[in-house]
Formats: structure tokens, sequence, C-alpha cells
């Protein structure tokens, strides 16, 4: 049998304070009837992704979209179906959203997404609503005062709410103090931090995650955490990528973008093979090597949740 190849646009529309994502219920007699799912549909065959999605919005929810960005695009193989979803992050629209087909809608707190009940395409597509657009990941600092003040100026005046604690120079013990520390400012931020090292970290200290190096990628058989704790690895290549899709990674880095001081001797992928491996990412990708904030909203146009950087936030 030949599948279907479906193509849906799909909204994510946020709540002004970002604490709140709007889902509808799916009528009981359609396909996944029953589960919820953001708001949206099949293109026309003449449609691009944001027409189509205007269209279906207007249709389902009697809102107009005024300005969205690509969020993310999913490919997912269902038995009867290759599905493409392709979710859109709708920054403003007009309108009050109810169910024009009678479904129910309603605006669900982020922190209880997991409880809803979704179609099986859908993991990566929570998670991307519950990122942010940048990743920080901290510098070498030999100073904790300077560190501290470091990562306290970035939490303020950039607005950082990931946070992975990177410091190959510290052992064990250093690094766990520090975490110690880095756990601390975060929470006061409602910031997440992640813990680079081995997972084992985490029965040490509460953090939020782990980020896995690409070679303790590689050497994992399977997902070494809990699925409530945020699970990201440094990706280089399609067959990394392929690898944290088996463990379930939450979320990756991928790199070198551009040529960087840290790394003058690797090649740097550019956007053209960056876009082409994102695209079969199964999960939320952040784009590394040389960003900065600027390149944010290029990352999105080209199918990253956002940047990862040390330098533009280590100031
Ligand atoms: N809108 C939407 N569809 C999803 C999501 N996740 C997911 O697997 N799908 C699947 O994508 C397809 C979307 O088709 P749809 O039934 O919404 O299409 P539509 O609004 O154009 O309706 P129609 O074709 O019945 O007129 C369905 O097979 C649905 O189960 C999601 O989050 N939102
Ligand atoms: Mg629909």
């Amino acid at each position: 049998m030949v599948k279907r190849r479906v193509h849906v646009a799909a909204a994510a529309i946020i709540s002004a304070d970002g604490r709140e994502v709007l889902l509808a219920r799916r009528p009981s007699n359609v396909d996944h009837g029953g589960l919820w799912e953001f708001p949206g549909g099949k293109l026309a065959p003449y449609e691009t992704g944001l027409e189509g999605l205007k269209r279906e919005l207007h249709e389902e929810l009697g809102v107009e979209i005024q300005r969205a960005q690509p969020l993310i695009r999913i490919h997912h193989e269902y038995s009867d179906k290759h599905i493409l979803l392709d979710v859109w992050q709708v920054h403003e629209f007009s309108g009050e959203p109810f169910g024009r087909e009678g479904q129910a809608v309603r605006w669900v707190p982020m922190a209880e997404l997991v409880n809803y009940p979704f179609p099986a395409a859908n993991l990566p597509i929570l998670k991307a609503v519950m990122l942010p657009t940048e990743y920080l990941i901290t510098a070498e600092e030999e100073d904790e005062v300077l560190f501290l003040a470091r990562l306290e100026r970035a939490l303020v005046e950039d607005g950082v709410r990931l946070v992975q604690l990177r410091a190959k120079t510290l052992d064990e013990s250093a690094y766990l103090a520090r975490a110690e520390q880095a756990l601390a400012l975060c929470r006061r931020f409602e910031a997440r931090l992640l813990l680079n090292g081995a997972p084992e970290l985490l029965s040490r200290l509460d953090a939020d995650g782990i980020h896995l190096t690409s070679e303790r990628l590689m050497s994992l058989e399977r997902r070494p955490i809990a699925e409530g704790k945020w699970l990201s690895a440094s990706t280089h290549d399609r067959g990394q990528l392929v690898q944290a899709g088996r463990l379930g990674c939450d979320f990756v880095t991928l790199s070198p973008l551009r040529t960087t001081p840290s790394h003058p001797e690797v090649a740097p992928m550019g956007w053209h093979d960056f876009q082409q491996l994102v695209e079969r990412a199964a999960m939320p990708v952040f784009a590394l090597g040389g960003m900065t904030r600027f390149d944010a909203n290029h990352a999105r146009a080209v199918g990253a949740q956002g940047i990862a950087s040390i330098r533009d936030f280590w100031k």
C-alpha cells in the first residue's frame, strides 16, 4: 500500500504572558477523535502553510492571524498515512477564539499540557511549545562570584530561561557546588537548568535535566533519565540526530553552524545543510556555532527552535 501524504498546518497560540496555550478537542467521529490538538487542518493543493493556517483558524476558531512564525515541522508515519505537521507560533491575532464547529476549545497552562491526550505525532510539538528560543551555555569561568554575576546578568537583561551548565575544567565536587548555586539562581527566574555531564548527576542535585555530549549520546542505549526531566544532546550530523530520536531526547543542539574560535578546525555546516538536517529531526533543534540573538528569527525560518550560544550571553 502506498501511504497517503498529508500536509497539515497547525497553530501554537500562546497567551501574551507565555503561560497558556490554546487547544481544541477533535470531535469523536473523526480520525484521532476525542484527542486534543493544535487547531488547524489539511492544506488545499494550492496553499502554502501560512495561507492554509489562516483559512483553518478562521473556519475552526473564528480568529484572524496577524503575525505568525514557524515553530516546528514534524514528519510522522501513521499506519495509514505519512503526515507533515507544519506548526506555526501565532504571535498576534484578532477575534475571540471559540469552537465554530462545536469542538471544545480551551486555554491550557503549559505545566498541564502533559496531562492532555494528543495524537502520537504531537510530542515534539509539546516540547517546542514549552521551550524558549534561546539556550544559554555557560562559559568556562574560574571565579565563582563572576560566574554567578554573569549568569544573573543573562537571566535579568537577556531574559534567558534555558541554561546548560558546562564546566569542563571543574572536578565533580566543584561542578556540583557551582551547579547548586546556579540552580538556586535559575529558580528565582523560573529558568530551567540542565547539567552537562553524567546522567547520574541528577541523583546528587535535583536540576531540570541533563545535556549529553555527542560522545555520551552515542554510547547510550536508552533514555538515561525520567520523562519528567529534560534531556538534551549535542549533535553534529544525521547519525547523531537519529540516535537522539531513538533515545527520546527532548531537544538538541546542532553545530557548528559557523566557524567559531573555540573549534577553528571544524568545517561549518551553514544554513543550507542545517535546514536539511533539521527537517528530518524528531525534536526541537537549536542552532549552535557563532550564533547571536540576531540569528534567532532566521534560525526559526529554517526550522530551528532558536539559537544556542555561549558568547552572546556571557558578558
Ligand atoms: N490540526 C491538527 N491535526 C493533527 C494534529 N496532530 C495530528 O496528528 N493531526 C492529524 O492531522 C490531520 C489533520 O486533519 P484535520 O482533520 O484537522 O483536517 P481538516 O481540519 O482539514 O478537516 P477535514 O479534512 O475533516 O475537513 C488528522 O489526521 C489529525 O489527526 C494537531 O495537533 N493538530
Ligand atoms: Mg482541523
